[in-house]
């Protein structure tokens, strides 16, 4: 077994929102995340945790501290995925982490679509930087299960390739696909 395989993932998880970042309202999206991944993950993994106000400097250098200082495996964002001037989320993550994978964004926003049509106005990505993926969802606290039963079957694969920690799913909760064992 590798050493990869055999360490405990970290998992960073992080709130984008002005008003939450002050505390005007409760974020119930990153709680919403971590209660998933504590759900579904039976392999171990640790959370490290930030909460920050929307912008391009804010989100692009928490998610580079989180990759390279933190040493996240995963990196799950929420919030700041929208058209509106301060939603800068997807922008901050390309310059984190210029290796797009679209295929991500575009289950997210497919499968969304078939609860609300405004799911189309997330412009939410997922990239990597180096050993870290990054998966952006949007701040509404009903769209974190949806977005991630969507991305989760292919997450550990998707971490196995780029060198990450290996993430065990309980398969009566959501079987994760390896092509190769
Ligand atoms: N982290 C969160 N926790 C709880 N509710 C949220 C969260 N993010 C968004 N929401 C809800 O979704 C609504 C719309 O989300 P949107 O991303 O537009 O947030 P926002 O109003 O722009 O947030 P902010 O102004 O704080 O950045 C919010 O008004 C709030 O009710
Ligand atoms: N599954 C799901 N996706 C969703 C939504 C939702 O309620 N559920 N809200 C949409 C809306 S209204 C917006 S504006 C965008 C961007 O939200 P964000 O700026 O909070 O990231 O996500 C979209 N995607």
């Amino acid at each position: 077994m590798t050493e990869e395989a055999k360490r405990a993932a970290t998992i960073g998880v992080v709130t984008i929102s002005d008003r939450a970042s002050i505390g005007l309202y409760e974020d119930q999206s990153g709680p919403a995340i971590i209660a998933y991944l504590s759900r579904v993950l039976t392999s171990p993994f640790h959370i490290v945790r930030r909460i920050i106000p929307d912008g391009f400097d804010s989100v692009r250098d928490a998610l580079i501290g989180l990759a390279d200082d933190e040493h996240c495996d995963l990196i799950l964002t929420t919030g700041g995925t929208g058209p509106a001037p301060r939603d800068l989320t997807p922008e901050a993550t390309l310059a984190a982490a210029p290796r797009v994978l679209p295929g991500f964004g575009e289950l997210m926003r497919q499968e969304s679509l078939k609860q609300v049509p405004t799911a189309i106005l997330s412009r939410q990505i997922a990239a990597h930087r180096g050993a870290c993926l990054i998966i952006n969802l949007p701040g509404k606290p009903a769209s974190i299960e949806t977005c991630l039963n969507a991305v989760f079957p292919a997450t550990p694969y998707c971490l196995d390739l780029i060198g990450a920690a290996r993430l065990e799913t309980d398969p009566l909760i959501l079987k994760s696909f390896r092509p190769k064992q």
